[in-house]
């Protein structure tokens, strides 16, 4: 896998007199699980549908290791995106090659606990099961970047903290270089290596935080939450942003 490094010198919407992204750089080193932490409304969607090429309407531009292109994307959004008439093991091989290897699939199904329920319809899924099923579809394609916009924002926290966990089972198996939007600051401390702060009008980074908690801690709520008050407490801009 390959760094990557995003420039965006200008995103103005054909709607707006001001630019949403302007002047913006962000590198993501390979294998890094990088969190955005901003304001609504501030362009965290913006950047990520422009690293997806979902929006190419920008002055800027991407870089794969040394390609000018848009890395392969795993992208997981706040709704899973599954088609309701297709098993989960469809929904998944939907994204697929015909000659894809179904092992990969096998594993990522049991690494999710989802191998009982793989025939199952996608509209018989809970929510927490919807969920696990985006993750393994986005990992399945072996991106060079996952996108994972608020994606357990509509759960409820303890189906959010068991899909958060497999997650990062799954990752730590399978470390692809991440992009995670939350608003979360609990949620950024247990996944990130770095977490990313952004204000708005146009999107700026306002600061990087590594994340100094052992990876084997992050269950422990009582660690994360003092990391948590330490930074509101050494970055009270931050605030703002929650
Ligand atoms: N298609 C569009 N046309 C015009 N303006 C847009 C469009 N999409 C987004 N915007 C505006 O761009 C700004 C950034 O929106 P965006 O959805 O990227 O923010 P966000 O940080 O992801 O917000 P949230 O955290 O609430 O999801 C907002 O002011 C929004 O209204």
């Amino acid at each position: 896998m390959a760094d990557i490094h995003i420039t965006i010198h200008n995103k103005t919407f054909a709607t707006a007199t001001e630019p949403t992204i302007a002047d913006f750089t962000l590198s993501l080193v390979s294998g890094e699980f990088v969190c955005l932490v901003g304001a609504s409304g501030c362009g965290k969607t913006t950047l990520l549908n422009i690293i997806a090429d979902l929006d190419y309407d920008y002055d800027g531009d991407i870089v794969v290791g040394q390609q000018h292109k848009s890395p392969k994307i795993g992208y997981i959004f706040q709704n899973p995106r599954l088609l309701p008439w297709r098993t989960v093991r469809e929904n998944i091989e939907l994204a697929l090659p015909d000659d894809y290897a179904g092992d990969v699939v096998d594993n990522l199904l049991d690494i999710m606990q989802l191998t009982p329920h793989q025939h199952v319809y996608a509209d018989r899924l809970s929510l927490g099961m919807g969920r696990r099923v985006s993750i393994i579809r986005a990992f399945a394609v072996n991106p060079e970047l996952l996108l994972m916009d608020e994606p357990f924002v509509s759960l409820d926290p303890p189906t959010a903290r068991q899909v958060r966990a497999l997650l990062l089972q799954l990752w730590q198996q399978r470390p692809h270089t991440v992009l995670f939007v939350t608003h979360d600051l609990r949620e950024a401390i247990t996944l990130a290596d770095k977490l990313i702060f952004l204000s708005a009008n146009p999107m700026q980074i306002i600061s990087e935080v590594l994340v100094a908690i052992p990876r084997n801690e992050r269950n422990n709520e009582l660690a994360v939450e003092n990391f948590r008050q330490q930074l509101l407490n050494e970055h009270p801009d931050i605030k703002q942003l929650l």
